[in-house]
């Protein structure tokens, strides 16, 4: 029987950006759809593949800038990928990341809405979890206020609030833990390992090797879109160190 939550093969993903000391003059060629536009391209994923457990809760780690937001978003769907393959074996995804996917003129309460119906769940079944949601988030009555009034601790408290209570089968985190006040960061902790005590997969990118430690059983590292490696996570995290070290001491620092 497959027991897979995510299996991803080959997978490559590139961002192509503009080029140039005039953007300006770049802007108006593209607008004129002329086809000299210059253009660069950065591989952000080349050839990742690795396949998750049901149950399994996955850290992602890694230097700056070597790909593990953008993975995390093509495997969301957000991104589409230039090839390979993403197959998702479970009924719902989603994606706890800071005030994304928030309407700024619309309130928290309003966007707890939009946010559960665009993951597929009912009007009733977020109904049944409001207060909870509210609660969670410690927000108060500002969950009538619009979010563009809330500053990005309560943003990020409230996209964990929802996160969470509307329990999607697979649970992708990025880097969130770190923030809000040690209170509400210690209280999220705890949710997060009741979550990973109920066998729900979560997938969680982070630079706090503490964390990963605590709350991940398998790693992946990726440097420079790739697989470093992919394993237990006491020995990714002791091959992670010594090459983070070696890096150091190669600058100098
Ligand atoms: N919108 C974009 N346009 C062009 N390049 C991008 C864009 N977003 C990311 N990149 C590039 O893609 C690569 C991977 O970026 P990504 O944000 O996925 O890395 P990361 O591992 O999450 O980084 P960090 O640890 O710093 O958050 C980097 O080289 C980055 O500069």
């Amino acid at each position: 029987m497959n027991n897979l939550a995510i299996e991803v093969k080959n997978l490559n993903l590139k961002y192509k950006f503009i080029k140039s000391m005039n953007m300006k003059k770049e802007l108006v060629k593209m607008f004129k759809r002329q086809k000299n536009i210059r253009t660069k391209e950065v591989w952000a994923l080349q050839d990742v593949s690795f396949q998750i457990e049901k149950g399994s809760n996955v850290g992602i780690i890694g230097s700056n800038g070597s790909g593990k937001t953008t993975l995390l978003k093509t495997i969301a769907n957000i991104f589409q990928p230039d090839s390979g393959e993403i197959h998702v074996y479970e009924d719902s995804i989603s994606l706890l990341t800071l005030g994304a996917g928030f309407q700024p003129e619309l309130s928290g309460y309003e966007n707890v809405y939009l946010n559960g119906l665009t993951l597929g769940f009912t009007k009733k079944e977020i109904d049944n979890k409001i207060d909870e949601i509210i609660e969670f988030s410690e927000l108060g009555d500002f969950i009538y206020n619009p979010i563009r009034t809330y500053s990005s601790g309560m943003k990020s408290r409230l996209a964990f609030s929802i996160a969470i209570h509307i329990e999607p089968d697979i649970l992708l985190i990025d880097e969130v833990l770190g923030v809000g006040d040690q209170s509400f960061k210690d209280k999220s902790t705890q949710k997060l390992k009741e979550i990973i005590y109920e066998d729900r997969t979560v997938i969680m990118v982070s630079h706090s090797l503490s964390t990963i430690r605590d709350l991940c059983d398998t790693v992946l590292w990726i440097e420079k879109g790739k697989v470093k490696d992919f394993g237990p996570t006491e020995q990714i995290l002791k091959d992670y160190k010594e090459y983070m070290n070696n890096i150091r001491k190669k600058r100098g620092n």
